[in-house]
């Protein structure tokens, strides 16, 4: 089965990846490469390991009590899980969006300040500024907020707060950018402008995204990979796999027959 989107060069490598919680296996060595600069969709029914995955992919799962990855995954080539690696840093170039707008409880400018505040980007006030100027224009917000930056994050609209989660994603310069069911939480006309801006930024970043919206996934993304009972029954090219998938529980799935 060929397992890449031609052409593109691939931006991160999962190989045998298993993941455990305590005595539970939510993975079983799943491969999936990721290519740069495209959208990668993750789908398939509810509990299938979408978003175990996804959060391999920037360790998150270090940071749930009792969860084991074993093994491989790169980005650009390079072990994610060595032991010498700054996962801190891992996570400012592998960025991650929440399913449930999350903005901190702080201003819309210290929301998307927050990020390269700590990691120190910016080196003075004006350059601060800039970035989070254009942190929220690539997100698309900078128009509606552009008056009201000190007023708080969480005063905006669900898919105002979502655009803000993404900009502060943005504002670290990352080179993935993990959405994890971004548009859930939204209303059809929110979910439209959040999609039009994956489209944008895939111009800049390699994203992957995990939805249980098929509309969604054929839409934005070049590269869909369908999950079953913890492992990956077919990837390809978003089309042929909505249009002449392999695998019958592709076929099933994506049209809304799975039982
Ligand atoms: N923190 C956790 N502790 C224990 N088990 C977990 C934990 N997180 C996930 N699981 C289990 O791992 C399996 C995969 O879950 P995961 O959330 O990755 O699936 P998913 O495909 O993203 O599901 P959904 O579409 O419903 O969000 C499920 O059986 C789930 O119950």
């Amino acid at each position: 089965m060929d397992q890449t989107v031609p052409l593109a060069p691939m931006k991160m490598r999962g190989k045998g990846v298993s993941v455990f919680y305590g005595e539970k296996q939510a993975l079983h060595g799943v491969d999936l490469d990721v290519p740069e600069r495209q959208v990668t969709a993750l789908i398939g029914p509810s509990g299938c390991g979408k978003s175990t995955f996804l959060r391999c992919l920037n360790r998150m799962n270090d940071t749930v009590e009792g969860a084991r990855v074993e093994g491989d995954i790169t980005l650009d080539g390079e072990d994610i899980y060595a032991p010498e690696l700054d996962v801190v840093e891992l996570r400012a170039r592998v960025g991650m969006v929440f399913q449930k707008p999350n903005p901190f409880p702080k201003s819309i400018f210290d929301n998307v300040a927050y990020g390269p505040r700590i990691h120190g980007l910016a080196r003075g006030k004006a350059e601060l500024e800039e970035i989070v100027a254009s942190s929220l224009k690539r997100a698309g917000l900078f128009e509606e907020v552009k008056d009201r930056l000190h007023d708080a994050g969480t005063g905006l609209s669900g898919g105002q707060q979502q655009r803000l989660c993404i900009a502060r994603a943005i504002a670290v310069s990352p080179e993935v950018i993990l959405m994890d069911e971004p548009c859930s939480a939204l209303d059809p006309i929110a979910t439209a402008t959040v999609e039009a801006l994956i489209d944008e930024l895939k111009q800049n970043y390699t994203i992957v995204i995990v939805t249980h919206s098929m509309q969604q996934a054929a839409r934005v993304s070049q590269q869909t990979a369908m999950f079953h009972l913890g492992r990956i029954v077919e990837v390809g090219p978003t089309e042929k796999m909505f249009q002449n998938p392999d695998d019958k529980r592709t076929r099933d799935y994506v049209t809304g027959r799975f039982g």
